[in-house]
């Protein structure tokens, strides 16, 4: 695709679980065009006993993005960064790396309540902040930290988030951008700043932190040795930094008749609201408050997600998740697995299709699926634990994660309605999940609404409209949403029933 002369052109770096992307993105006639420059992996490894992230790794492919989007013609005039959310570096005075910047699968934070809610009631801590009780929320993965290695939270003198940190490297600003801040569990839900007696009460110095920046705020021009590297100069924008929180914004719905769901390695289901929600009642469903862009909120649920399937998928195939860790094999020989190595995705479908009418099912959110030496054994051992047929093929194994993982989306949408008080007319599912027709068409039956699918770029496209709106090529998000509605193909998918 060309972009035509004169096009103000944005960059998004977007970077998941797997793998990060640079999406170079303009209007045309109206319509939003997106061209993937650049996709590269992104690989944990084991550091020390921890599952980490390797930063030099993320940083470069974001530089090799950039110099891909110059040689190209598409030198953007703003860079914005997103990425999953919850994971951090430390710095110390002269800006070198405390630590390792270690996942929020890593097993550091098991049995963690246990460890802290002595110091951390979580009903105290839920009509505070608002947010889910997850084990690797920032906080509970800093106390953590703090009882493995004081030091480093000693020496620390700032805290970033993923995408704030990589926004370091470009610019030399520190900073702590908004939407991230919120998935750390430590944040005011009402204020949005930072909450004191949270901190205190988990032992975090308070020095860490920085006043949270909104997202749309243009914070520098990228540092000369980064300009000699990808050839242009532009302006690093902050975009919803958080992914959940860019997805949301690529929603191309208007009004407050649907459910939202980014599906991806997670799928975050929930809606918009203009009040955080900070009842016992939401509490005992594990609904999440999260901030978004304008201070709207994310009121959603994390569900354990496409991550099950991606999971069952490399064992099949007999690749690990961590490098350096030996992925498990057993399991996948038990069902048959090696057989018809290596397996697409559209194989697994095309499967569990075949393995109708089999039926079992999980409670998708059991911490046991977060990070399990096998997948596959942990399903298993799941059904067999409830009383459940246990599958023994591929494809009984995938119908049992669909089957589940559509049935957890419609108890969520049944929580919602009563949390909210809102009826539904649709569910708008965005990200790369929402190909997945299979597992549309069982969410819209499962859900009983129907299922509006696209686009798949949900993330990129929410980082880019932000960029856009500070560009003023857009007055609002909900003109963005209009323009994302008439530029991107959206399939419908009704309930059966
Ligand atoms: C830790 C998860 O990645 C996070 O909670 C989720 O919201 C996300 O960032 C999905 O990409």
């Amino acid at each position: 695709m060309k972009m035509p002369e004169g096009a103000r052109c944005h960059a998004a770096v977007d970077i998941g679980a797997s793998s990060g992307r640079v999406l170079a993105g303009w209007v045309d006639d109206g319509r939003i065009r997106l061209e993937e420059v650049h996709r590269f992996d992104n690989v944990q490894r084991r550091v020390d006993g921890h599952d980490c992230w390797d930063l030099e790794m993320l940083f470069q492919g974001v530089l090799d993005g950039l110099s891909v989007c110059a040689a190209r013609g598409l030198a953007p005039e703003s860079i914005g960064i997103d990425t999953w959310g919850c994971d951090f570096v430390l710095l110390d005075e002269a800006g070198a790396v405390v630590g390792d910047a270690v996942s929020y699968r890593d097993a550091r934070t098991d049995g963690i309540f246990e460890r802290a809610d002595a110091a951390l009631d979580p009903a105290w801590l839920y009509a505070r902040t608002g947010t889910q009780r997850q084990p690797f929320n920032t906080v509970y993965q800093l106390m953590a930290l703090r009882a493995e290695h004081p030091e480093q939270l000693e020496r620390a003198e700032r805290l970033l988030m993923i995408p704030d940190y990589l926004v370091w490297r470009l610019t030399g600003a520190r900073l702590n951008e908004y939407t991230d801040a919120s998935t750390t569990g430590m944040l005011d839900a009402r204020t949005g700043e930072w909450d004191g007696a949270v901190l205190r009460a988990a032992g975090i110095p308070e020095r860490l932190l920085a006043t949270p920046v909104m997202p749309g705020t243009v914070i520098r021009h990228l540092a000369p040795q980064v300009r000699e590297r990808t050839g242009f100069d532009a302006r690093v924008v902050l975009p919803a930094s958080h992914d959940t929180a860019s997805a949301f914004l690529a929603v191309p719905a208007q009004g407050d008749r649907s459910v939202f769901l980014s599906s991806g390695t997670w799928s975050l289901m929930g809606v918009e609201l203009a009040e955080p929600v900070l009842t016992p009642e939401s509490r005992a469903r594990n609904f999440t408050n999260e901030g978004g862009f304008e201070r709207r909120y994310r009121y959603l649920k994390n569900i354990m997600g496409l991550w099950m399937i991606q999971s069952v998928r490399r064992e099949l195939n007999g690749v690990a998740y961590v490098e350096g860790k030996e992925p498990a094999a057993t399991a996948a020989a038990r069902i048959g697995g090696a057989a018809h190595e290596p397996y697409g995705f559209g194989d697994l479908i095309e499967l569990a299709r075949q393995a109708e009418p089999f039926e079992a099912r999980v409670d998708v959110d059991d911490a046991a699926f977060l990070a399990p030496d096998s997948m596959i054994e942990a399903i298993r051992d799941a059904c067999a634990a409830a009383g459940q047929p246990v599958p023994a093929t591929p494809g009984e194994l995938m119908r049992t994660i669909y089957v589940s993982l559509a049935d957890s989306y419609a108890a969520s949408v049944e929580q919602l309605r009563a949390l909210t008080g809102r009826d539904f007319e649709a569910i708008h599912i965005t990200g790369g999940g929402s190909q997945d027709a299979y597992l549309n068409q069982l969410t819209a039956d499962a859900c009983g609404l129907p299922v509006l699918a696209g686009p798949v770029e949900g993330t990129g496209l929410g980082n880019l409209i932000v960029q856009m709106i500070a560009a003023g090529t857009f007055a609002s998000v909900d003109e963005a949403r209009a323009a994302i509605a008439r530029s991107f193909p959206i399939q419908r998918f009704d309930p059966a029933r």
